[in-house]
């Protein structure tokens, strides 16, 4: 008996910048499922419609992407199972025959539009943004349409990725447009939870922590969980809870796995002191560069620490 490919969801329609990052890490026959947002690609996860969903979750010129960030902290827990980057230059698109001069309106999604915002304003001036769902689906709406709907669309335009105006016979007007061109988006495949996998060495783990309210030094007394523990972080980002002003999640990256006695003594500390701890997933981070133990916090460290208060326990040391 053969087993069925898996389905992978994926913010959609096809040639988005989501599906780059997934076909690095997708089996070859998984069966795609577009989603029009992030929120419904991971409830297909959890809906156990797909096996896996590939998200934006970090932008190197926008920071967090909120959709993913704060859903992942509401309904059914998820886990990160992997992290792609995918380096992002967009191309302006259009039907044939439209000329920059042309250009009133541009659609795209509005990461894209924040990396672009320069290159139009130097370019376009007056041309007016109309928010998109991803920078494909404005894309396919604009191939989509006919001369007689042409003039329903307000845009002539997408800013995309070149796979997208590739796969819907859009002409390009404009490439390699993007106000730094270095620019890197962090998608992540997300899973249901299951049994953690064992460390790698060069892992990243990714969770998300509520401070006690109105406690003066609440944010310090977080943040020494992990130092007293060696634990770097690599990102840190407040999200508001939602339910009234001033009180904060905070979505964090750690180097480190929580098989690791110095991270999981960080999780155990904020499991004791803080009221919201969600566990989002340890996995082999993408530059693959060994984590730097700092002295005293190896798990042969621990190891040894634990069995001297064992002897101290059993009255064999002094
Ligand atoms: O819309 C897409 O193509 C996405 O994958 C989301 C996105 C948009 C802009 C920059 C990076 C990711």
């Amino acid at each position: 008996m053969t087993t069925p490919a898996p389905t992978w969801s994926f913010l959609g329609p096809g040639g988005t910048f989501c599906e780059s990052a997934l076909r690095q890490v997708a089996p070859r026959d998984v069966v795609l499922d577009p989603c029009q947002d992030v929120p419904t690609a991971l409830d297909h996860v959890r809906d156990r419609s797909a096996v896996a969903a590939v998200v934006p979750i970090e932008n190197s010129v926008e920071g967090g992407v909120n959709a993913t960030l704060d859903n992942l902290v509401a309904g059914a827990p998820l886990v990160i199972a992997a992290e792609m980057a995918v380096p992002i230059t967009f191309v302006l698109a259009g039907r044939r025959g439209t000329r920059l001069e042309d250009v009133r309106a541009i659609s795209t999604h509005p990461h894209a539009w924040a990396q672009c915002r320069g290159w139009v304003h130097q370019h376009l001036p007056e041309a007016v943004y109309i928010e998109g769902t991803s920078t494909s689906a404005p894309a396919r709406a604009l191939a989509e349409a006919d001369d007689a709907a042409d003039a329903a669309l307000d845009y002539q335009a997408v800013l995309c990725n070149p796979l997208a105006a590739e796969q819907y016979h859009l002409n390009i007007i404009a490439g390699g447009v993007a106000d730094n061109p270095d620019a890197v988006t962090r998608f992540v495949k997300v899973c249901r939870p299951g049994r953690v996998g064992e460390p790698t060495g060069a892992d990243k783990t990714t969770l998300l922590v509520q401070l006690p309210h109105n406690r003066a030094g609440a944010l310090l007394d977080m943040l020494e969980q992990f130092s007293v523990r060696g634990v770097n972080l690599t990102r840190i980002e407040s999200r508001p809870v939602g339910d009234s002003l001033g009180r904060y999640r905070f979505s964090i990256d750690v180097e480190g796995h929580i098989r690791e006695e110095r991270v999981q003594a960080a999780f155990i500390g904020l499991h004791r002191t803080c009221p919201f701890l969600r566990f989002l997933g340890s996995y082999p981070r993408l530059d693959s560069l060994p984590v730097v133990v700092p002295a005293g916090t190896s798990d042969k460290d621990f190891v040894v620490a634990r069995s001297w208060v064992a002897d101290v326990l059993d009255g064999r040391t002094l």
